[in-house]
C-alpha cells in the first residue's frame, strides 16, 4: 500500500507506529479526523497475519470511528489503535504502560477505550501513564466495560429496524440469528430473551456458545450455517466483512442488525442488501452505544445521562431510514450522508480565523 497516497485519498491525519522491545509492544495508532474534537476509539488486540493487515485494520476502524462519533452527535473525532499479539498469551502490564506513554505523547489528540481483545484491567494499566483513556474501573468513577451498553444500543437499534421492516418495533416472537456471542452479543441476547425473541446462536468459542444455549435456551448451529438459518433478523456480532458475495445469497432474514464493525465487505454489498429489500442497520450507527457511554466520562460520568443518550440510537437509525427512503439510497449511504453533513457544517463554521493562544508575531 502506498501509505501517503492512501492517507491522502481518505483524509487520514496521522499514523503512529509504537514499539517497545522490553514489553514486546507493537502497536499502531491511527487518527483519522479531528474536525469534531479529539479522536476517540478503542484499542484492539489481535493476532494479525501480517503487519500490513494490522495497519489496514487500524486505518479502516479509525475512519469508522469518525463516522460513528459524528452520526451519534458526539463532539469527537475518529481514531483507533491496534496492538499486534494474542490477547490470551502475549499481554503483560509493561506493554499497556508503554502503550499508555505513547498515547500520552499525542497530548489528547487520541483517547482510547476497550475493543476486541482488551479489558477494563488493560485500561487501568494505560491509566497509570495517561488520562487520555476511558472505560477504566468503575470504582474510580469511570464507566467500566462498554460492552453491555453497546449490547443495549444494538437492542434499541434492532427495534428501530423492526419498525422500518414490519411497522412495529416489538421483537416478541421474532427469531434472531446471532453470530458470535461474546461480550456485546451476550448482553444483546439478555434483552432479546427478556422481550420474548427466539435465539439461534453460533460461536467459534464453544464455551461462549454453550453459555447462550444454557442461559437463553438458544438453538446452536455451526459457524458456517448461521447465514442461511430461517430467521427474521441476522445479527453479525463477531468480526467484520461477513456481509459479502458468499453470505448474502444465503440470507433469509428481513433485517441485518448487529454489533460488528465494518460488516459490509464493500459498499456494493450494502447496495445488494438494499436491492433485495433487506433493512440494513448501518454498523457504526447501531453499535455506537459503547462509545456514547465512555465519552460521557469526559463530562464526569453520569450513568443515567449516558443511557439517555444511548436510547437515541433508535432515533438516529429512524433518521437514517428516512433519508434512505427520501433520497432512494441504501441505508449505509444515508448514514454516511448524515455523518459527513455534520462534519462539513462544523468545518464551514471554523473557516474564520479566531485567535487561539499565542500569535506567531507576539515573539514570546
Ligand atoms: N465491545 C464494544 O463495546 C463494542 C464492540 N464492537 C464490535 O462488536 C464486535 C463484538 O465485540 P465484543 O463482543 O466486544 O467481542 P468479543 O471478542 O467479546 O466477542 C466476539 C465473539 O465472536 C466470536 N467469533 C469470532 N469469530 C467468529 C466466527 N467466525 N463465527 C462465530 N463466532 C466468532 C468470538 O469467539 C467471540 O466470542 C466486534 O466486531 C467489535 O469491534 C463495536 C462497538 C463497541
Ligand atoms: C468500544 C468503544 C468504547 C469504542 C470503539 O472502539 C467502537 O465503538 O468500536
Amino acid at each position: 500500500m502506498e501509505m501517503f497516497n492512501y492517507m491522502e485519498e481518505y483524509d487520514y491525519e496521522q499514523l503512529v507506529l509504537c514499539q517497545d522491545k522490553n514489553s514486546g509492544l507493537k502497536a499502531i495508532i491511527v487518527i483519522h479526523d479531528t474536525t469534531l474534537g479529539p479522536a476517540l476509539g478503542g484499542t484492539r488486540m489481535w493476532t494479525y497475519s501480517s503487519e500490513e493487515d494490522a495497519i489496514e485494520d487500524a486505518l479502516r476502524l479509525a475512519k469508522g470511528m469518525t463516522y460513528k462519533n459524528a452520526a451519534a452527535g458526539l463532539n469527537l473525532g475518529g481514531g483507533k489503535a491496534v496492538i499486534i499479539g494474542d490477547p490470551k498469551k502475549d499481554k503483560n502490564p509493561e506493554m499497556f504502560r508503554a502503550f499508555g506513554r505513547y498515547i500520552q505523547s499525542l497530548n489528547g489528540r487520541y483517547i482510547t477505550a476497550e475493543d476486541v481483545g482488551t479489558t477494563v484491567h488493560d485500561m487501568d494499566l494505560i491509566h497509570m501513564e495517561t488520562n487520555f483513556v476511558t472505560g477504566t474501573s468503575p470504582e474510580s468513577g469511570s464507566s467500566g466495560n462498554p460492552s453491555p451498553v453497546t449490547g443495549y444500543g444494538i437492542y434499541k437499534g434492532m427495534k428501530a429496524a423492526a419498525m422500518e421492516a414490519y411497522g412495529d418495533p416489538s421483537l416478541e416472537g421474532k427469531t434472531v440469528a446471532v453470530q458470535g456471542v461474546g461480550n456485546v452479543a451476550y448482553a444483546l441476547c439478555e434483552h432479546l430473551h427478556e422481550e420474548g425473541a427466539d435465539l439461534i446462536v453460533t460461536d467459534v468459542n464453544k464455551e461462549a456458545a454453550k453459555r447462550a444455549v444454557d442461559t437463553f435456551g438458544a438453538k446452536l448451529v455451526e459457524p458456517d450455517e448461521i447465514y442461511g438459518v430461517d430467521c427474521d433478523i441476522y445479527a453479525p456480532c463477531a468480526l467484520g466483512a461477513t456481509i459479502n458475495d458468499e453470505t448474502i445469497p444465503q440470507l433469509k432474514a428481513k433485517i441485518v442488525a448487529g454489533s460488528a464493525n465494518n460488516q459490509l465487505k464493500t459498499m456494493e454489498h450494502g447496495d445488494m442488501l438494499h436491492e433485495m429489500g433487506i433493512v440494513y442497520a448501518p454498523d457504526y450507527v447501531i453499535n455506537s452505544g459503547g462509545v456514547i457511554n465512555v465519552s460521557d466520562e469526559l463530562d464526569g460520568y453520569n450513568h443515567k445521562r449516558a443511557m439517555k443518550k444511548v436510547e437515541m440510537i433508535y432515533d438516529n437509525l429512524t433518521q437514517v431510514f428516512e433519508i434512505s427512503r427520501r433520497d432512494q439510497i441504501p441505508t449505509y449511504a444515508a448514514a454516511d450522508r448524515l455523518a459527513e453533513e455534520r462534519i462539513r457544517s462544523l468545518q464551514a463554521s471554523r473557516s474564520q480565523f479566531l485567535r487561539n493562544g499565542h500569535h506567531i508575531l507576539s515573539r514570546r
